[in-house]
C-alpha cells in the first residue's frame, strides 16, 4: 500500500527532553514542539512518539535517592506520574502555537490482534484529519516490555516508533537521539568515530558497529534504533537518526534534504 507523503513520524528520546540531573529540559522541549508545530503549518502530518514518562515521574517523585528506584513496581509508578506531567506540558507548549495533541498509549498487544490494529489505524487517521498532533508512547504501566527488555521485537520506543510509522504508512520517520546519527563506531568510546551518511542495507556488519545506550537515561543505544530502522525502511520508509538538540533539521528533512544518517526505504 502507497505510504502518505506528507506524513512524518517523529521519536524523541529521554536524553533530549531531561537534562544531567533528571528534570524537563523545557528549552529543547520547547524548541522540539515550536519545530513540529511550524512543520504542520507547512502542511505535514506529524505523530510524535515521546520518551520521558519514567524520567519525568522520577524527578517529580523525588526517586532518586530510593533504594527501589529501578525496580519494575517503582519504575511503572514513576511512568503513571510522568506520562501526565509530560502530557501537561506537551498540551501547554503545543497549545502556545494553538495545536491540540491527543495521547495514545500502547502495547505490543494492541498491534497484534487485527481488529485493534484496524481499531488504531482509524483514530490516528481521525485524529490527522482534524489537525491533531498524536503523542504515543508505551504503556508503561501496564506493559514492562520496554522497561525490562532490549530485545523484544516491541522493547523500546524506538521500536514503538517504527511500529507507529508502518501502520500509519508514513513516508519518514525520524528517530531523534543524543548524537549527531550513526557512527562507525561508539563516539562516546571511540573518539575518531566518523558519521555514515546513508546506508541502504541494513546487515550484520552495520549491526556490529553499533552499541549500547550512551547515557544513563537513554535505553538501547543505537541496536534498538538498527532494529527500528529495519522494519521502517522494509516497509518503505525513509528512516533518519538525528541529533535531538536540534530538531530544526526537521525543516530540511520533510524537503527531502540531508541531516544525520539516512537509511533508505525500499519495498
Ligand atoms: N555506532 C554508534 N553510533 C552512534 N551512537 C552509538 C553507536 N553505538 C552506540 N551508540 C550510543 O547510542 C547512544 C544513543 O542511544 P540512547 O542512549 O538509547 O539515547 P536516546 O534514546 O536518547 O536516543 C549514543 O549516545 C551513543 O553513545
Ligand atoms: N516508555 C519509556 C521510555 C522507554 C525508552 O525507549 O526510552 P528512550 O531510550 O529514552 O527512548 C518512558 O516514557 O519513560
Amino acid at each position: 500500500m502507497a505510504l502518505y507523503n506528507n506524513r512524518i513520524v517523529v521519536k524523541v528520546g529521554t536524553s533530549t527532553l531531561t537534562n544531567d540531573s533528571g528534570k524537563s529540559d523545557l528549552r529543547a522541549t520547547d524548541r522540539l514542539v515550536c519545530t513540529l508545530a511550524d512543520i504542520q503549518n507547512m502542511g505535514y502530518e506529524v505523530i510524535l512518539v515521546s520518551s520521558g514518562a519514567i524520567a519525568v515521574g522520577r524527578n517529580k517523585l523525588n526517586m532518586q535517592g530510593r533504594a527501589d528506584n529501578n525496580t519494575m513496581r517503582m519504575k511503572q509508578a514513576a511512568a503513571a506520574v510522568g506520562q501526565c506531567s509530560l502530557m501537561y506540558l506537551y498540551d501547554k507548549f503545543f497549545g502556545d502555537y494553538d495545536k491540540t495533541v491527543a495521547q495514545i498509549l500502547l502495547n505490543a498487544e494492541d498491534i497484534e490482534q487485527e481488529e485493534k490494529k484496524e481499531n488504531l489505524t482509524n483514530t490516528f487517521n481521525a485524529l490527522l484529519e482534524m489537525g491533531v498532533i498524536p503523542i504515543v508512547n508505551e504503556n508503561d504501566s501496564v506493559s514492562y516490555t520496554e522497561i525490562e527488555s532490549e530485545d523484544r521485537l516491541f522493547g523500546d520506543n524506538d521500536m514503538l516508533s517504527s511500529v507507529v510509522a508502518v501502520l500509519c504508512r508514513a513516508k519518514r520517520l525520524v528517530i531523534l537521539s543524543d548524537i549527531d546519527g550513526f557512527y562507525d563506531s561508539d563516539p562516546r568510546l571511540h573518539p575518531n568515530a566518523k558519521l555514515i551518511e546513508q546506508i541502504d542495507a541494513i546487515d550484520e556488519s552495520v549491526y556490529s558497529l553499533a552499541g549500547g545506550a550512551g547515557s544513563r537515561r537513554g535505553t538501547g543505544g543505537m541496536r534498538t534504533k538498527l532494529q527500528a530502522a529495519q522494519l521502517a525502511t522494509s516497509n518503505g520508509i525513509d528512516t533518519i537518526v538525528t541529533n535531538g538538540k536540534r530538531p530544526e533539521v526537521l525543516y530540511d528533512i520533510v524537503r527531502g534534504g540531508k541531516a544525520g544518517t539516512l537509511f533508505t526505504g525500499k519495498l
